[in-house]
């Protein structure tokens, strides 16, 4: 493109990218706006790609949201298919009744359709101006250390799931790109949203931001370099939580050592395991309280504490984090004699017994052996002296919440339950004095809650 390229950009984009060990086998996708940010980085990246070897595409999101996208569009293809540069068009619906408001739905949507691109590193124009109204914008809205540690030059996101992201431009400040996207006799697009000060990050950017300067020329860069600090600081809080999750059980917690932890080590193993599940942050007022009912609590009472689109469950001695709407319940499984079935968070353990609970014999004398969850209607008889009663009643009378009673395993033989969790055995099926028996357990333990399992 004949245009002249000054080193110290180049050099700072490389050594992020050799920091994050980007190689010849790394394929990277340039988020490519049409603004003089992602143009400048897109044609870096194109100038770097001769010492890096990477595979390099770019996308462009567009939101149906101004009469200018189809044209800020164009654009972008254009310029890759200028330089043969693999190009995707992505096209989103933004949701018009977001709750945090049309910028926010935007970006939401951004982020999803780039997410699911195929490619090692996505790869973003922020810069340090960007970065510093980052941190403050979350500062104003009362964030924590995870909060104000604001955007990391490149996080290696779960490989798996998706991309990582790259932000090579971080440590640049928004006038050093500009004055060398001029002197590269670039073109961009001005974004006709950016002068609107009806968006709170525009507010900041053009009227709190420029106060702060002419008190603290160096307010920018300090705040970047706060950024840097809290970072630091998220770091060990993040590998207090890891090991205070290793310490209390791993999968789901003990409920007594995890209780033992201070308020605020609590606090942050429960934030820290809702960011690992990819949950939103509760706020802090929810989860002081819930760390608060969770230690007021008896040790025997189940709890159910939702903590925003999350819950913090709590059953005899095990507790665990899940997300708010898997109230459903695990999937059947047919038993036949092994000593273990897995169900949801935890699994069935069929322990050999002599005179207690079901009988060895009327169970293999009968048909199929389920384990399922309870069904509608259904009804138990626990001793023959009694009568039947209803899993609701018997449920009642076992302080069996209600949110934990369709995850219950029950043992059903040809549509009739014989064993129901945490409340017995049905009569007709008890084991007699001296006859070999097993006793179900439903222990919550082995797969991690928090993933959902089952
Ligand atoms: N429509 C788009 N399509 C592709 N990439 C985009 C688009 N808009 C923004 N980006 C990418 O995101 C970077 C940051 O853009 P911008 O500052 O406008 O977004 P933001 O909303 O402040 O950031 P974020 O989306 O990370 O919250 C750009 O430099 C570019 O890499």
């Amino acid at each position: 493109m004949g245009m002249v390229v000054h080193d110290d950009l180049r050099v700072e984009v490389g050594r992020v990218l050799a920091a994050a060990g980007v190689g010849a086998q790394s394929r990277l996708c340039c988020a490519l706006s049409g603004g003089v940010d992602s143009v400048s980085l897109f044609t870096l990246l194109c100038t770097l790609q001769a010492d890096f070897g990477y595979a390099l595409s770019a996308a462009h999101v567009h939101h149906r949201l101004s009469p200018n996208a189809d044209a800020w569009a164009a654009a972008c293809a254009g310029r890759c298919a200028q330089v043969g540069i693999p190009f995707r068009l992505l096209r989103v619906t933004v949701a018009r009744d977001h709750p945090g408001g049309l910028e926010a739905a935007a970006r939401e949507a951004r982020h999803a359709a780039l997410d699911s691109l195929d490619c090692d590193w996505l790869v973003f124009g922020h810069h340090q101006d960007d970065q510093a109204e980052t941190v403050l914008f979350r500062l104003l809205r009362g964030a924590g250390v995870h909060g104000a540690a604001a955007m990391a030059a490149f996080d290696r996101c779960r490989p798996a799931v998706r991309p990582g992201r790259l932000r090579p431009l971080l440590g640049v400040r928004r006038a050093q790109i500009l004055a060398w996207a001029r002197a590269a006799g670039l073109h961009w697009g001005e974004d006709e949203s950016n002068a609107d000060t009806r968006y709170t990050r525009n507010a900041l950017r053009h009227q709190l931001l420029p106060v702060a300067e002419r008190i603290f020329p160096a307010a920018v860069p300090a705040l970047a370099r706060a950024a840097e600090n809290f970072r630091e600081a998220d770091a060990l809080l993040d590998e207090l939580a890891a090991l205070d999750a290793a310490a209390c059980g791993g999968g789901p917690w003990s409920r007594s050592a995890v209780l033992a932890l201070g308020a605020a080590r609590l606090g942050n193993l429960l934030r820290w395991q809702l960011r690992r599940g990819g949950a939103l942050a509760p706020s802090r007022a929810r989860l002081v309280e819930a760390v608060r009912q969770l230690h007021v609590a008896d040790a025997d009472t189940p709890l159910r504490l939702v903590l925003g689109t999350w819950a913090c469950c709590a059953y005899r001695d095990a507790l665990w984090l899940e997300p708010d709407e898997a109230a459903a319940a695990p999937a059947a499984r047919d038993w036949r004699g092994e000593a273990t079935l897995p169900w949801g968070a935890g699994e069935v353990v069929f322990e050999p017994t002599l005179g207690a609970g079901l009988s060895r014999a009327r169970l293999s004398g009968a048909g199929a052996v389920r384990l399922e969850a309870r069904r509608q209607g259904m009804k138990l008889r626990l001793d023959w002296r009694r009568p039947r009663r209803s899993f609701k009643n018997l449920c009642q009378e076992a302080a069996v919440p209600a949110w934990l009673r369709a995850r219950l395993p029950v043992l059903w033989v040809e549509g009739e339950p014989v064993w129901v969790a945490g409340i017995g055995v049905a009569a007709e099926f008890a084991c007699a004095a001296g006859e070999p028996g097993v006793i179900p357990r439903w222990r919550l333990s082995g797969a991690d809650p928090a993933r959902g399992s089952g």
